[in-house]
């Protein structure tokens, strides 16, 4: 069958030509997606196996408590709040449970919405009474307000303390309750050293993060803090990770990371995820890999359905609206296919070819009815296959998007990567801005092996000094009863009140570090 390829010229102006060719190689090697599958070994399904503290926040939420989680990166918020969900949908009717984040990518990776969609608020910056004015015109809004009985709100260090307070009061007067955001039980988690909110210039009250909000602490009938890490397993590298969350680096860490400085582009492997802070440098260095492979490829454009304003949505980064394609191209999944065969959200690979699909669903967003099949860095192979985005109100889908889930990865921005675990990062931190950028970025890769730097400079790390002030207090605001528990689970405090190692059932060392402790033990 005869299909339209279309030239990297086509990659910049991708409205303009295209060509036809034919790829027997892609319809003889992969005939399908469980062909494939079938060779690979069945490896066992690893079960987790949550931490006292873990199993403490589920048992608090199950106990209709509502709690802020917090923690370092990589101390499984994102993966106890993809668990906090479900539990929830048992305790509550499904359809008054919402899930919400700040950013699309965000709320996405829990299968969400985001925040401003599901208050219902509309765009720019109003007072309370012009918010709430909004809300009871929107009928779909005040009903979602009215029904919903648990709230989750995932990265919060990108809500603006405003933002917050305005949420809680349309949520007590819509719901006619004086109880703090009309008695809905919050699940709120984030981590306030990674990247904060982005205010409005005409922010009169001065206040930045959420844990500003007046209503922060009657909001919360507990706030947890994470302690052990799992992203990492050096604690050398979790020590200076640690430092560089509260914007501290020692001369020797810093010495560490000059050395690492000393790679080139020229030495870089292609199978390493490049990271910077701006988006044009992203495109830029992917654009000219593409163009240096000069191969011919195909697009793939994004099938939407669904009405406005949740559609709009859908364009906020989740997965391309086109993306062109050839073979020897570095991607990266955005969209999780199979957890136990490592095809996850962040796994890379290279495009050895493209395979006719034999499902003529793929040519409504791909004119050549063509998948690409991907050998993944675990030495996996597979024809990718599109995948759904769906944006949901309650239990309601109300915008969908198809689209392969695939984008280029030789570089990814900042932004997109929070949330991420990488094996191999390459970074260059010259245009680093802003506070928290240059612990998400070194955070997201899990040793230190797997880590090579440019452009680094001790003055780009940056915590901001509010966010300090805020762990600095936490930890005598936190359930005195939880944390004596668990220094009771914890066999060897002996060293640092913050860093306390032991070991875990399986004989692997673990790390506990908590940072509220570090600057309260600090302050005395
Ligand atoms: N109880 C656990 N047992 C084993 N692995 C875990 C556990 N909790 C989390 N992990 C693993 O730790 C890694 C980091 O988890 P996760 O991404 O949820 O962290 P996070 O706190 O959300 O990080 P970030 O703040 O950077 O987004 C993941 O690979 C996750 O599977």
């Amino acid at each position: 069958m005869g299909f339209i390829t279309t030239t990297i010229a086509a990659y910049r102006y991708f409205s303009t030509n295209s060509i036809g060719k034919s790829t027997k190689y892609a319809q003889n090697r992969f005939r399908s997606k469980t062909k494939t599958k079938n060779s690979e070994p069945r490896k066992p399904r690893t079960r987790i196996k949550w931490t006292d503290q873990q199993k403490q926040i589920i048992s608090a939420i199950s106990e209709g408590n509502s709690v802020f989680i917090t923690g370092s990166a990589g101390t499984g918020k994102t993966l106890l709040v993809n668990h906090i969900i479900k539990l929830l949908k048992k305790c509550h009717p499904r359809s008054g449970v919402f899930v919400t984040a700040p950013t699309g990518v965000a709320a996405c990776a829990i299968g969400g919405q985001t925040l401003h969609s599901f208050a219902g608020i509309g765009p720019g910056v109003a007072d309370r009474h012009t918010l709430l004015d909004r809300v009871l015109s929107d009928k779909k809004a005040y009903n979602r307000w009215k029904k919903v009985e648990a709230l989750v709100v995932d990265e919060i260090s990108m809500v603006g303390a405003e933002l917050f307070e305005n949420l809680e009061y349309i949520a007590r007067e819509i719901r006619g309750e004086d109880e703090v955001w009309g008695g809905i039980q919050l699940v709120v988690s984030g981590d306030f050293f990674q990247l904060p909110p982005i205010l409005c210039k005409r922010n009169a009250s001065g206040k930045e993060f959420a844990f500003e909000a007046d209503c922060w602490n009657a909001s919360f009938d507990f706030q947890y803090e994470l302690t052990e890490v799992f992203r990492q397993s050096d604690s050398r590298f979790i020590k200076m990770l640690q430092g560089i969350r509260r914007g501290e680096c020692e001369p020797q860490d810093i010495e560490f990371l000059e050395q690492s400085c000393s790679v080139t582009e020229s030495e870089s492997d292609p199978s390493v995820v490049q990271l910077y802070p701006l988006n044009k440098d992203v495109e830029t260095v992917n654009q000219m890999k593409m163009e240096d492979l000069a191969e011919e490829g195909t697009i793939y454009l994004a099938v939407d359905s669904g009405n406005n304003p949740w559609k709009n949505q859908l364009n906020q980064g989740i997965a391309p609206n086109e993306i062109f394609l050839c073979k020897g191209a570095r991607v990266m999944l955005i969209k999780n296919l199979s957890t136990w065969r490592g095809l996850v959200n962040g796994a890379t690979g290279t495009i050895i070819g493209f395979h006719e699909s034999e499902n003529m669903d793929v040519i409504d967003m791909c004119y050549d009815n063509l998948l690409p099949i991907v050998r993944f860095d675990s030495g996996l192979t597979m024809v990718i296959t599109p995948a759904k985005w769906v944006v949901m109100e309650g239990d309601t889908v109300v915008a969908e998007r198809k689209q392969i889930p695939l984008i280029l990865s030789w570089a990814l921005s900042i932004h997109k990567c929070q949330g991420m675990t990488l094996d191999k990062l390459q970074t260059n931190l010259s245009s680093a801005f802003g506070y928290g950028m240059v612990y998400v970025a070194l955070s997201r890769v899990r040793s230190l092996e797997g880590l090579k730097l440019q452009g680094f400079r001790p003055s780009k790390i940056k915590a901001h000094p509010k966010v300090l002030q805020f762990y600095k207090v936490f930890v005598s605001e936190q359930d005195t009863e939880v944390k004596n528990e668990r220094a009771n689970n914890i066999s060897d405090r002996s060293s640092e009140v913050a860093h306390v190692t032991d070991t875990r059932s399986d004989g692997a060392t673990k790390y506990h570090f908590s940072l509220s402790e570090f600057l309260s033990s600090r302050q005395k």
